[in-house]
């Protein structure tokens, strides 16, 4: 056996124990869910869900235990007195509380990322350990301290290499989804990681610098570190699209981690489904932070003295409605500072006492309480009574006043008058009109002004007294029977009844728009405008964020295009900290050169990256032979580029990337060459669903986030001119530039190419 046969069976036997230990624990949590479903049914209703709730904790851990089977240990650390302490992605221990594997996440781990050949402490060496299933194919060893016995030992033995691991992982072929990269995580990144908390944390950084992958790692250590306060009040991954979430959603189950909300913003409110998209003006417009004073305009318009005021006939008595009484109850029910339809509780009292007083006023005698009762209900049943109630202080639906508001032109002025009437006149449309994106943001506030929909509320209210009631029988019950061992409480015990588990408190946060999360994680975030951000903020009070983008790659015309003039108003200059990441591991170095060089040009700010992997031919410009070629010259790069990088076991990612007016026909094209070239092929990929395509479509802003083998890019000038500004043209064609691992083919006519010069 050679020196590094050896070394890889020898880490065969450590890692063969690592795995027979969670085999181990897998059947022992195996067994005792068993057990408790063995059970079934029987014993009293306390000790039924007493029993539910273990089954669900098991079922979790088994959950958490299955997820982390790939790449269970990646890594080990030799210290200079010959300790080894191997890294994974969970800790194990044996039965003597010994550690087999430790938690990537704890601080013993950190060497294993962050220590270099200058600072490593008392660490001497790094070892990467790649597995193929549960077989151990390949060591590679680090030096840290070079006058270490163990890298003297490691050089012999011929293990000690360099960034194979990190290199084997960046080449391989995309498969559509996100992989962890904990094995690979770079010290820049691990820094960023592992930060503290308590402020936002800012993450700027170029094309496939692994803010994503920094963003989600970054998640699942927080969720380690402070499981304790995050368990309860959840994690929120905010991403631009749900094609994007689709992408990344393996990433944290991979790390044993399973209780965290993703949302796109469109989807982040419960209840409300955004199913259009406004023009990027109009979607600025609705983005701009006045629009909360628009909306706060809605809300005060709606609560005023009616123009005019009729006269009540009590009894036999004429009272009339007086316009002072209902600014008084006005002011009474705004000195609640309770939301809009709840405040209307204190206003209807208010101006139905003052109808009582004015009523008394005009009696000779002191009434009984039972006369002033029946005065009460007979306003209450009185229509004109009803209807000025109404008036002065109408009780809304976000969704009602905002429709109401945008298909009103001269109510939107009224409400904000610094539009100008083409804006105006943008953002007019029918009130059945479906909702957008951006108006997410927009029913969001007018829901925090107005309160819960007063039929919602009555319904909430009857649910949490039920709750309530359950909860005292469960106290009751476990107190009297001394059951519980302090493991299960009574709250947990009504959840379980509920098919509420602790496991879901994303689910509860997705159903609960007033929920607050102990952490906010944003990618993509220079799309966001300000309004987007004061629903994010409102979410999580205590400022707990990390925000990863690139102002570089802005489309949306008010989003981020400077970190420090959109943070500062929400975290205050010392609330937030800025952090840079510089290497791209996603694209070829002769990629990211073009498409850096096009940024400059364009005037974008573009964070400095380099890009650690050089493949030759990578880039390549063709020129159609005119403009009714265009998309036939696409579909036959494109096929190309299919041929070479798409695989039949799914893996393999190539887009043809063009802009809106050309999809269409882009799509047919490519269709009909595959059809004739290889019928099954295009059988097997029109097949595919469009989460899991190998061979797509699409426009830039699709693409945000995600990778692809193969780019083909056409007709870049075109792009550019269609854009709503010459910024969002050149970042959308940054973005589309920027997406492919291997190769970037761009295509365009003679005219194009002038129009807008690329250089390889
Ligand atoms: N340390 C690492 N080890 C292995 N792969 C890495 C590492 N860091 C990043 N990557 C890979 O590089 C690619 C780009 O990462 P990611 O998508 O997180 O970049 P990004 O900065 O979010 O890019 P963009 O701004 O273009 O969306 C991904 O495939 C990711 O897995």
């Amino acid at each position: 056996m050679t020196d590094y046969a050896s070394q890889i069976h020898e880490e065969q036997q450590q890692v063969d124990r690592a795995y027979g230990r969670l085999d181990e624990i897998r059947a022992m949590t195996k067994s005792r869910l068993d057990a408790v479903r063995a059970a079934g049914s029987h014993g009293s209703p306390t000790q039924r869900t007493e029993r539910d709730s273990f089954a669900t904790m098991y079922e979790d851990r088994l959950t958490q235990l299955r997820a982390v089977e790939d790449r269970l240990v990646f890594g080990r650390l030799d210290d200079v007195h010959g300790n080894r302490l191997y890294i994974g992605r969970i800790g194990l221990s044996d039965d003597e509380h010994e550690p087999i594997i430790t938690d990537w996440r704890a601080e013993a781990a950190r060497p294993f990322y962050e220590a270099t050949p200058k600072e490593h402490g008392s660490i001497a060496m790094r070892r990467h350990i790649t597995l193929r299933l549960r077989k151990v194919v390949g060591v590679e060893d680090e030096a840290l301290d070079l006058s270490s016995q163990q890298v003297t030992k490691a050089t012999a033995e011929g293990t000690l290499t360099g960034e194979g691991a990190l290199m084997a992982s960046l080449s391989s072929r995309r498969s559509g989804k996100m992989t962890d990269i904990v094995a690979t995580i770079q010290a820049e990144q691990d820094r960023i990681i592992r930060a503290d908390m308590r402020q936002a944390l800012v993450v700027q950084g170029g094309p496939g610098t692994g803010k994503t992958a920094v963003a989600l790692h970054r998640a699942a250590y927080l969720l380690y570190t402070h499981r304790q306060r995050l368990s309860h009040s959840g994690v929120l991954i905010v991403g631009p699209s749900n094609a994007f979430l689709h992408y990344i959603d393996q990433v944290l189950p991979s790390l044993g981690e399973t209780g965290v909300l993703s949302r796109t913003m469109a989807t982040l409110l419960p209840g409300i489904t955004a199913s259009a998209e406004d023009t990027p003006r109009v979607a600025a417009l609705k983005g701009d932070a006045r629009m909360a004073h628009a909306i706060a305009n809605a809300v005060k318009s709606r609560e005023r003295v009616p123009s005019r005021l009729p006269v009540i006939r009590l009894n036999s008595f004429n009272v009339p409605m007086r316009a002072a009484d209902i600014q008084q109850a006005i002011t009474d029910a705004r000195r609640t500072r309770k939301p809009h339809n709840q405040a209307r509780e204190t206003f209807v009292k208010s101006v139905m006492s003052a109808m009582v007083a004015r009523y008394r006023e005009r009696l000779d005698y002191d009434p009984e309480a039972s006369e002033l009762d029946s005065v009460r209900s007979m306003l209450r049943m009185n229509d004109d009574f009803r209807r000025t109630v109404n008036l002065a202080w109408l009780p809304m639906t976000a969704q009602w006043m905002l429709a109401d508001m945008l298909a009103k032109p001269q109510k939107l002025h009224a409400y904000a008058p610094w539009l100008t009437p083409a804006e105006v006149d943008a953002l007019r449309r029918p009130t059945n009109a479906p909702i957008t994106r951006s108006d997410v943001p927009l029913l969001d506030e007018a829901m925090e002004l107005l309160g819960p929909d007063p039929h919602q509320e009555a319904r909430q209210a009857a649910a949490d007294r039920e709750r309530e009631h359950d909860e005292q029988i469960a106290r009751d019950t476990l107190a009297q029977n001394g059951i519980g061992n302090g493991i299960v409480d009574a709250k947990t015990l009504v959840d379980n009844m509920n098919g509420l588990d602790e496991g879901s408190t994303a689910e509860q946060a997705a159903n609960d728009r007033e929920w607050t999360f102990g952490h906010i994680v944003v990618d993509e975030a220079q799309e966001l405008t300000p309004m987007d951000w004061r629903m994010l903020i409102r979410r999580c009070p205590s400022r707990s964020f990390t925000i990863v983008g690139d102002v570089a790659q802005t489309s949306a015309i008010n989003g981020t295009r400077s970190w420090e003039r959109t943070m500062d108003p929400l975290f205050g200059p010392k609330g937030w900290s800025f952090n840079e990441l510089t290497i791209d591991y996603r694209n070829p170095q002769e990629v990211s050169a073009l498409a850096t060089r096009f940024a400059h040009d364009e005037g974008l700010y573009v964070s400095t990256v380099s890009a650690v992997r050089h493949v030759p031919d990578a880039v390549h410009l063709v020129t159609a032979s005119g403009e009714s070629q265009l998309a036939d010259e696409a579909a036959i790069q494109a096929l190309e580029c299919a041929q070479r990088f798409i695989a039949t076991d799914g893996t393999g990612r190539v887009a043809v990337i063009a802009d809106h007016e050309m999809v269409d026909e882009m799509r047919k094209t490519l269709s009909l060459r595959l059809k004739s070239t290889n019928a099954n092929e295009w059988s097997r990929l029109t097949s595919q669903s469009a989460w899991d395509s190998q061979l797509m479509v699409c426009e830039p802003q699709d693409v945000k986030g995600l990778e692809f083998d193969a780019v083909v890019l056409v007709q870049p000038g075109l792009i550019a001119l269609n854009a709503a500004s010459r910024l969002v043209g050149a970042a959308d064609l940054y973005v589309a530039m920027t997406r492919p691992t291997q190769r970037l083919v761009v295509v365009r006519t003679a005219q194009d190419a002038q129009d807008m010069p690329l250089t390889a």
